[in-house]
């Protein structure tokens, strides 16, 4: 195959600081992170990019051709975040600098804070993509809609009636926990791979592959913060890139499964299910309880290593009806404030102030047998008594 139809996509993505709180990327930082990759056009380390945000994370959407996990690019995007970081400490931006959690590079982002999606393909004579890019939640958002797109005929009427496609689809599965891979087909084991991918929090679809020719058909990011820095700096906020159309899920099977606003982790303090809102560029950043959850979706043709486009593919009336669901849902789990199912579960919490509450209750529980046969029965004795004093 030809060189130059070889071509990587890299979506390179950070929170490196917002205006009025964790809402949104500030222009002036996507214009520093800018200037950094039009000097490496310039010099022809990266073909195209586009730089643009969702929420407060800056996203840099970059093709060259110099494979996956190049450090050159990765240098050039760790390069992009520290000058934008600059600025958005000059400004006195919020959290400035907060995904960069390492102060050395050492060839790739990934483990530094950063979340990476990247796929190498031959570019097919048209190349239609789809860029996904979340904010205020995590890699697992992703598991739902991508089990749609690929493996649910009731979503992706291509399954059945293309015969390019009707053989199915891989799945690459993350164990976070474990970081170990498993590969499952679809639809052979798609009973296998619900079990895994229902636990999101854990089981993370990675890639996608065609089943007849082993093509990608889309990567996912799949950093968890938290895992990186053994704390809470933050959500993951992940992306994703799909392959479209002519053997793949058309564009329309791979927008459709986020017409359905799915309860996703992540929203206030990453420690609240909510809704995934799609939305077009102009509403893209995080309001309402820092939320609710947001996802763009930008459509490109790479063509000869160009980035053709984008289009703001939620920017339509056809998901107008998804985003009222959306607000309906999130003033539904609202109404549950701290309770459970709206906050996380105590395992899956960002942070928490359990321990220091606990810790601080420990002398005043009192085992449970002893306390109904002495303890209660004496405060029943003493409500006995007052009310019989009230009486006489
Ligand atoms: O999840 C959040 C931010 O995540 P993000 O930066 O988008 O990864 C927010 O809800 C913050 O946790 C919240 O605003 C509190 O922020 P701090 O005051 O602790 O910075
Ligand atoms: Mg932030
Ligand atoms: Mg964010
Ligand atoms: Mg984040």
């Amino acid at each position: 195959m030809s060189d130059e139809r070889r071509v990587t996509i890299s979506v390179i993505k950070a929170d490196i600081g917002s205006i009025a709180g964790h809402h949104k990327v500030h222009p002036d930082t996507m214009a520093a992170a800018a200037r950094v990759l039009a000097e490496a056009k310039r010099k022809g380390t990266i073909i195209d990019y586009y730089v643009t945000h969702v929420g407060d994370d800056l996203q840099l959407i970059m093709t060259h051709r110099k494979g996956v996990d190049s450090s050159d690019i990765h240098g050039l995007a760790w390069e992009a975040f520290k000058k934008a970081a600059e600025v958005a400490k000059e400004l006195g931006l919020y959290a400035a600098g907060q995904d960069l959690l390492s102060d050395a590079f050492s060839g790739n982002v990934r483990g530094l804070g950063p979340g990476v999606a990247e796929m190498e393909i031959v570019e097919r004579r048209s190349e239609p993509i789809v860029v996904f890019m979340a904010d205020k939640t995590e890699p697992g958002a992703f598991n739902l809609p991508l089990f749609k797109i690929f493996a649910d005929p009731f979503n992706t009427a291509g399954l059945v009636i293309d015969p390019r496609m009707h053989d199915g689809f891989k799945f690459e599965v993350l164990d976070l926990y474990e970081g170990k891979y498993v590969v499952l087909n679809s639809p052979e084991e798609m009973y296998d791979l619900l079990a895994l991918i229902g636990t999101p929090s854990r089981y993370v679809i990675k890639r996608v592959y065609r089943k007849s020719d082993d093509e990608i058909a889309a990567v996912v990011s799949s950093e968890r913060l938290n895992l990186i820095a053994g704390r809470y700096v933050g959500k993951d906020d992940p992306v994703a890139i799909v392959r479209a159309q002519s053997g793949f899920p058309a564009l329309g099977e791979i927008l459709e499964p986020f017409s359905f606003p799915h309860l996703v982790a992540g929203w206030m303090r990453g420690s609240h299910w909510g809704p995934l809102m799609p939305v077009g560029l102009r509403d893209a950043k995080c309001t309402r309880f820092d939320g609710p959850p947001r996802i763009i979706g930008l459509g490109f043709n790479i063509t000869k290593g160009r980035l053709i486009g984008p289009v703001d593919l939620f920017d339509d009336p056809a998901f107008d009806e998804t985003r009222r669901l959306a607000q309906q849902i999130a003033d539904y789990m609202r109404r549950h404030g701290p309770f459970m199912p709206h906050r996380l579960g105590p395992e899956e919490m960002e942070y928490t102030t359990l321990p220091q509450v606990l810790e601080k209750l420990k002398n005043r529980f009192t085992d449970a047998e002893y306390y109904t046969k002495y303890v209660h029965v004496k405060l029943r004795g003493v409500v006995k008594e007052a009310e019989s004093e009230a009486h006489d």
